[in-house]
């Protein structure tokens, strides 16, 4: 039986609902829980709506049904496989075919879904993506309909399960970076192949939806500045407690001059700001207006049930009235090049007129010099201060010529420092 949207609601009378078929494609993290969710919750959601979900249909690639099969016998179709191919071929099919879709694949979106929200529009069908960006933090309702009037000039957020659990780890027992990651892994909140998740793809795939949504302008991955957190050691963590600093891969997707500009990378954030306690799997997303001035909104970014839940929502959602995403009406440039605070870290000799050298080739480059913590004496001193904001491409400039100068030792390394910014 298929759902009629114009009598959605349950009559007396009518106690178990008209069936709402769900055809499942894949059944892992995600979509395993969901097959648990949903049939315990089956009852009250056909209390409420006088419409009973069941789940009709599964495909893996080792289960024997086709995905064919799985769609031709739904209403709805949750694609929760994961990756390009052949999701993006499958939802397209289910969409043609006339069956909504709920997916929580970020990168699909992110490479794929002016392609995908078009075909939603051409087939009078819904394709609702909670799910795809912060876990079970309700952003995309927020920025869809709460905030579809506003004029945003900046989205902040923690949206990486994976890669803030393990920053947590590291900083509050000292875990390992590789132990860290093993235990996301175990807790179910790392995709399959994790590489995108501490490579910092993943977070950008979330934040090319987000400014999407927030500026109302295509935003494709290829658009959006990443680096992830393979290369932070327990050394810039205890060098950033002495500098009063935490550490967190955050994105940004903000108005700046001549477009947007939408990036990833790990950050220090002072302890104040309001992203600085996000910790564990948590994820948090700041949005910011000059009408709302800023709100955050904050709960489990990553985990089967947690991420089940959210997909839940979106069904109920769809099986109610319609909802689309409409076409975007600006074509505004992403800019690439834009300012920020950098903790700097050098391995240097110690000699008199050390600081002073490399206070003043960043100096040439504009930079100035906000805090400084020396540590160590002889060959093996450690000099590290944070600069104050400048272009990110005359920081580069400075990096390459500081790590020319004769006493420093190995590679800089440089990291972006978040300072308060809210309007
Ligand atoms: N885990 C999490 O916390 C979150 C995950 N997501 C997203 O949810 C989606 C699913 O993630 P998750 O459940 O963790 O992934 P899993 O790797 O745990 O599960 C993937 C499922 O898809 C099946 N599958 C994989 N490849 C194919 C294929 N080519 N054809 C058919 N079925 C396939 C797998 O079964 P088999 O191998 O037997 O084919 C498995 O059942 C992803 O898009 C992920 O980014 C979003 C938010 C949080
Ligand atoms: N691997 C992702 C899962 C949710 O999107 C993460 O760690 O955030």
């Amino acid at each position: 039986m298929t759902s009629d949207p114009a009598q959605p609601f349950r009559t007396e009378g009518e106690p178990s609902g008209r069936a709402f078929r769900i055809g499942l494609l894949g059944h892992g993290t995600v979509g395993g829980a969901l097959a648990e969710l949903l049939p315990s919750r089956a009852d009250h959601i056909a209390a409420i709506t006088g419409i009973r979900p069941e789940i009709t249909g599964v495909h893996t690639r080792s289960n024997g049904t086709t995905a064919a099969e799985v769609i031709a016998g739904a209403d709805l179709v949750a694609e929760l496989i994961g990756g390009l191919e052949p999701a993006r071929t499958y939802v397209l099919e289910a969409m043609a075919a006339g069956k909504h879709v709920v997916t929580a694949n970020k990168q699909l979106l992110a490479h794929h879904g002016e392609e995908l929200w078009a075909a939603a529009r051409e087939h009078g069908v819904q394709l609702r993506f909670e799910a795809a960006v912060a876990g079970v933090v309700p952003v995309i309702r927020v920025l869809q309909e709460s905030l579809s009037g506003a004029h945003i000039d900046r989205v902040t957020g923690i949206v990486n399960g994976t890669t803030n659990f393990i920053l947590t780890r590291m900083a509050e027992t000292g875990a390992t970076y590789a132990d860290a990651l093993q235990e996301a892994q175990q807790l179910g909140y790392a995709e399959a192949d994790p590489t995108d998740d501490v490579n910092g793809k993943d977070a950008a795939a979330k934040m090319a939806i987000l400014a999407r949504l927030a500026f109302d302008t295509p935003v494709h991955i290829t658009d959006v500045a990443y680096e992830g957190i393979e290369h932070l050691t327990g050394d810039d963590m205890a060098y950033a407690k002495d500098l009063d600093l935490g550490l967190k891969l955050i994105g940004t997707a903000e108005r700046v001059e001549g477009g947007i500009a939408v990036r990833v990378h790990p950050a220090f954030l002072y302890r104040g700001h309001p992203l600085a306690s996000v910790n564990g799997p948590y994820n948090a997303v700041t949005v910011e207006s000059e009408a709302i001035t800023e709100i955050t909104m904050s709960g489990p970014g990553a985990g089967g049930p947690q991420t089940a839940s959210a997909v839940m929502g979106d069904i109920i959602s769809a099986m109610i009235p319609p909802a689309s995403t409409p076409e975007t009406t600006q074509s505004l440039a992403v800019v690439k090049d834009v300012e920020s605070a950098f903790y700097v870290h050098l391995e240097v000799a110690d000699r008199p007129g050390v600081l002073a050298q490399v206070a003043q080739v960043l100096g040439l480059q504009g930079a100035s010099v906000k805090s400084v913590v020396q540590k160590g004496l002889g060959e093996n001193a450690r000099l590290v201060m944070v600069v104050h904001p400048l272009l990110e491409s005359k920081m580069l400039a400075a990096v390459e010529l500081i790590a020319g100068l004769d006493f420093v030792r190995g590679r800089p390394r440089v990291i972006r420092v978040i300072e308060e910014q809210f309007v």
